[in-house]
């Protein structure tokens, strides 16, 4: 599997070009694409990069590519970031690890997003992984309750859990909030619940990525996949 992602990432790899501004994904597919982008670097690519965590940043650092923020710069040419799922259309579930809301920062700054993955990541329907929702701990109870009516508006019902980190404490995103993971199964209509929850006070983001990935790399047992999206970035 770790190869998998491994040659995703070197395939994306293949669209980056000296000059580029570039956002940094986070996860282990991610971590490859940093890895190889740094053996480019250390050979002479020039490319500077926005990382989405302080794991990715770290990371980054260990391996000589040069980072900014969207401080300094306003745009950036290519995100190159994993995922969780992934349907046809190229909508995705995102925040397995935590870092969707700097995720969709960072992607929506961005010409392209390009999906990296493994070929398990490819789905019919999103919904089978957990939903990461990222809410402001004050009034998680009524926030809780918000997002279960908007569930019901979207046709779609699941158990809910804050997330905890492996020490048993609750999970802290890099922006300082907590997690909600959702079990919905099945999203039959993702952009709709998309708009649903962002329109919830203390939801902070959510992980349905909608209209933002360019394409995705897919690496699987019988070599790489490459798929386009047929309509333009945010449609
Ligand atoms: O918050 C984490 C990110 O959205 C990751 O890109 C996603 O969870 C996929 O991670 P991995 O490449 O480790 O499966």
């Amino acid at each position: 599997m770790d190869q998998l992602k491994r040659q995703a990432a070197a395939r994306a790899l293949e669209e980056v070009r000296d000059g580029m501004q570039l956002g940094l994904g986070t996860g282990s597919t991610a971590k490859h694409f940093v890895e190889l982008l740094g053996e480019r670097v250390a050979a002479g690519l020039k490319v500077i990069g926005v990382p989405t965590s302080e794991a990715t940043r770290a990371d980054a650092e260990r391996c000589g590519v040069p980072l900014t923020t969207l401080d300094e710069i306003d745009h950036l040419d290519i995100t190159v970031d994993g995922a969780d799922e992934i349907d046809p259309e190229l909508n995705l579930i995102k925040g397995g690890g935590g870092a969707l809301l700097r995720e969709k920062i960072v992607a929506a700054a961005s010409d392209r997003m390009i999906v990296i993955a493994d070929d398990s990541k490819w789905v019919p329907t999103l919904g089978k992984f957990p939903l990461p929702i990222e809410v402001i701990p004050f009034g998680l109870g009524a926030t809780r309750h918000a997002i279960e009516k908007a569930f019901a508006a979207c046709g779609v019902s699941g158990q809910m859990a804050v997330r905890k980190a492996k020490d048993g404490h609750v999970f802290v995103t890099d922006g300082g909030h907590w997690i909600v993971d959702a079990q919905l199964g099945r999203i039959a209509d993702p952009a709709s619940l998309a708009r649903a929850l962002s329109a919830i006070p203390g939801v902070v983001e959510h992980g349905l990525f909608i209209g933002l990935a360019s394409s995705a790399v897919l690496a699987g047992g019988e070599g790489i996949r490459v798929i386009e999206r047929r309509k333009p970035k945010g449609d």
